[in-house]
């Protein structure tokens, strides 16, 4: 039997705005490396995974707007290490915290038709909420990604101006006066033109750094017009401070789901004090955006 998905009560980036409403912005990152698994007292093998993962789950579900488990920290352990990432899906799903899962996918448009269908179908395994794409293959490679969450209610988050310092070399390149960042955000704007005639967050999010200072205004992209919901990795571990939020994202800064793996996980493993860390992080940033 199949299951319906979110698409059958409400689009995607009307969920993920309410979630922010209510819980604040911050999408708090479930990432088990080695050194923090062991750093929980656990040992850097299958349990310790499930066991990580899992107090994520007690943690974060019901407490935080969305969530970011990083796909490759479960790959690593192959099909099994994959098996309880669909648990940890499962849970956060069950819970009705939004699961944004950061598996960076993108190819052909006919292989990308299968990606697409392994996380966002409605007969998927484990569908989370969003998945992060890549456009170096061309954004319109993406189409059957995109239009697929579109009709089940999910969404993609289209990699654009990444936290990295290698990506400008990419992502700042020009092509007739236009850098391919730029080409990004504007494919991401039309398909969320709809919603934003409605006043609303699209469902094709876009990954921008909290670290790329002044790259918005140097390549002439305007995040706030594409409607977008943007996620914004680069915070704490990576150096990004809440206060470079509003420099960084100016006008877009109401769409911005800042996010935090490392220095929040590193509270851990206590539950309690993993919480309350994402709960301050979360507070924080709501005030900043309030400010
Ligand atoms: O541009 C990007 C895109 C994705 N990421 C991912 O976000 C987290 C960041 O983790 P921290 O521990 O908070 O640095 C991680 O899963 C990355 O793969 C990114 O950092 N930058």
């Amino acid at each position: 039997m199949t299951t319906p998905g979110p698409a059958a009560y409400q689009p995607f980036g009307v969920r993920l705005r309410e979630a922010m409403a209510t819980h604040g912005p911050l999408c708090a990152g479930v990432d088990p490396h080695r050194g923090l698994v062991e750093s929980w007292g656990l040992a850097y093998d299958l349990s310790g995974l499930e066991r990580f993962a899992m107090t994520c789950v007690e943690a974060f579900a019901g407490d935080v707007a969305s969530v970011k488990p990083q796909s490759a920290f479960f790959e690593v352990f192959g099909a099994r290490g994959v098996a309880v990432l669909e648990r940890a899906v499962d849970a956060f799903t069950e819970a009705g915290t939004i699961v944004i899962l950061d598996a960076k996918r993108g190819d052909i448009g006919s292989t990308m038709d299968a990606y697409a269908e392994a996380f966002l179908g409605k007969d998927a395994p484990s569908p989370a909420d969003a998945v992060t794409v890549s456009p170096y293959l061309g954004y319109g490679s993406l189409r059957p990604a995109i239009d697929l969450a579109g009709h089940t209610g999910r969404g993609v988050f289209v990699l654009a101006l990444t936290s990295n310092p290698e990506g400008p070399s990419v992502q700042h390149a020009q092509r007739d006066g236009i850098s391919v960042a730029r080409a990004i955000v504007e494919g991401a704007a039309a398909d969320n033109a709809e919603a934003a005639s409605r006043g609303e967050m699209g469902h094709v999010g876009l990954v921008v750094g909290a670290t790329i200072g002044s790259a918005l205004a140097d390549l002439g992209i305007d995040l706030a017009a594409s409607a977008a919901p943007i996620l914004a990795p680069g915070l704490g571990a990576q150096g990004a401070t809440p206060a470079d939020l509003r420099a960084v994202f100016g006008a877009a800064l109401p769409q911005v789901l800042p996010n935090a793996s490392r220095s929040i996980l590193a509270a851990g493993p206590d539950v309690s004090a993993l919480r309350a860390a994402a709960r301050e992080e979360s507070e924080r940033l709501a005030e900043m955006l309030a400010s």
